[in-house]
């Protein structure tokens, strides 16, 4: 028999023991478990929730099932930044046990990374924890020549696409080629971007992933967390040792929510993919907001778009665009006068992304306001950016929502009795197409695609 799809696994748990036979695997809301023997040969699963839960232990199944490995290759945690915070942790003690001489792990991580990521890197850089460097993971030969420059490079972190700008790291030949010049090197990858079910980047290279639950996998906005997970068994065991020793395991009650956040998480992503798709589109051909000779830079950005110049190379490993967008309008004023209108009524001036609702916001002033504004300009990261990220509310409401706001912002205005946008910033003009009017071609090129990998898995039903 074939193995069952991921959607499917997440949404059946395995079998758990429940003495009433409860449908909902219970919630173990305990700190402690009662021992009933001292004997070492006879230790339990459980003693102290900082050391492990069952409640944690069936979330850990769940994304152990989601990225393909054994459940004892998870662990769930407090947030996404924890995680890295043990991923990285257990970097510096490896390099610590190399005596108080050994020099700082050096770490390789992009120039366009998440804001909260950037701060943790620079805090350890800065107390000589970790020298972290940083590279455009987009462009391979920048990154090798600033990989070879080093005399030694014991981490490499990677985020693809990336958030909000939407620049791909071709994460299977980078990992090929740092596994090819230091096998001991440690690769990272956020994968908080696509979720584990856009993409498993431990099917190339890459030692450990890790994601923010509190996005996709959750997708509710109602807990924080992270999980990481590693193939590999000596990273397991310290990875590990640091949860249980710094106690940030994720809790009983947030396990549970994101085993049922889990749960959704296809239906989830598949409605938020299908509303970025959209939109996006939408932007691009009918609110100007497309590359022409004339305008390069007021364009949309999302990897699901032909016109991303990485659109074939982003689907040459991922299964999905994710539901992230962004785009400039080339004015500070504009931009905040589109996130601030009061004409918004479901895109919610928010930051995070993930979620069942959609948000919108403005990541130099909210999710990147931690990098330096020196370094966001040194990076040319636009201080005008608007980003987009779509929950699985009705497209059509959600275009006449932002289109109003757009309005209000003086950025667009309808023409020929509304038969056109013209978009005031940058002259360019498309069909008004918001509503049912706007979806077959995209319906053609989405659930096409999606309808046509579905069939090609299609077998026969077997002979009872
Ligand atoms: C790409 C990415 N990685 C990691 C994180 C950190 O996750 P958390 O907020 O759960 O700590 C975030 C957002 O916060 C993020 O956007
Ligand atoms: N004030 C927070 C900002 C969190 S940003 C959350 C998310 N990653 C996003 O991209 O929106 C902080 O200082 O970390």
């Amino acid at each position: 028999m074939t193995d069952l799809s991921l959607q499917t696994k997440l949404v059946s748990l395995p079998a758990h023991k429940d003495q009433h036979g409860a449908s909902v695997p219970p919630l173990y809301q305990s700190t402690t478990f009662r021992q009933t023997s001292l004997d070492e040969d006879a230790a339990q699963a459980y003693d102290y929730t900082r050391s492990g839960n069952p409640t944690r232990t069936i979330v850990q199944q769940q994304v152990a099932r989601l990225y393909g490995v054994d459940s004892d290759q998870v662990f769930a945690v407090s947030s996404g930044m924890t995680a890295l915070d043990v991923i990285l942790r257990s970097l510096v003690l490896n390099s610590s046990s190399g005596g108080a001489s050994a020099p700082p792990p050096t770490v390789i991580a992009g120039d366009d990374l998440y804001g909260g990521t950037q701060r943790l890197l620079t805090f350890l850089g800065g107390r000589a924890h970790a020298r972290a460097l940083h590279a455009d993971t987009s462009d391979f030969d920048r990154f090798v020549a600033v990989f070879d420059a080093q005399p030694r490079v014991d981490c490499v972190v990677l985020e693809s696409p990336t958030n909000p700008i939407c620049k791909v790291a071709d994460l299977p030949r980078l990992t090929a080629f740092v596994k090819q010049r230091n096998k001991d090197c440690l690769i990272v990858v956020d994968n908080t971007m696509m979720s584990g079910l856009n993409a498993n980047p431990l099917d190339f290279q890459c030692d450990v992933v890790y994601e923010s639950a509190t996005k996709y996998l959750n997708g509710h906005h109602d807990i924080m967390a992270g999980v990481i997970i590693t193939r590999n068994r000596a990273l397991a065991q310290q990875v590990y040792f640091i949860v249980n020793s710094t106690g940030c395991g994720l809790s009983p009650l947030e396990s549970w929510l994101l085993v049922r956040g889990l749960k959704t998480l296809g239906v989830r992503l598949y409605q938020q993919q299908h509303n970025a798709m959209v939109l996006a589109h939408w932007l691009e051909s009918s609110c100007g907001f497309r590359r022409t000779p004339q305008n390069k830079a007021l364009v949309t950005r999302y990897v699901g778009l032909r016109s991303h110049p990485q659109f074939q190379l982003h689907r040459s490993f991922n299964r999905g665009p994710g539901a992230v967008l962004s785009f400039e309008t080339g004015s500070f004023e504009h931009s905040k006068r589109l996130v601030t209108s009061k004409r918004l009524r479901i895109w919610a001036v928010t930051v995070s992304f993930g979620c069942v609702n959609s948000l919108i916001s403005m990541p130099c002033k909210m999710s990147h306001a931690a990098i330096d504004p020196k370094l966001r300009k040194q990076r040319e990261f636009p201080e005008d950016i608007v980003r987009l990220c779509c929950g699985i509310e009705n497209i059509a409401d959600l275009q006449h929502d932002l289109l109003a706001a757009m309005i209000d912002a003086d950025i667009v205005e309808c023409q020929d009795n509304g038969k056109t946008i013209f978009n005031k910033l940058n002259g360019l003009r498309g069909p008004n197409t918001t509503g049912k009017g706007a979806l077959p071609n995209i319906y053609d090129e989405f659930f096409g695609a999606h309808l046509a990998s579905t069939e090609s898995q299609v077998v026969r039903a077997p002979k009872l």
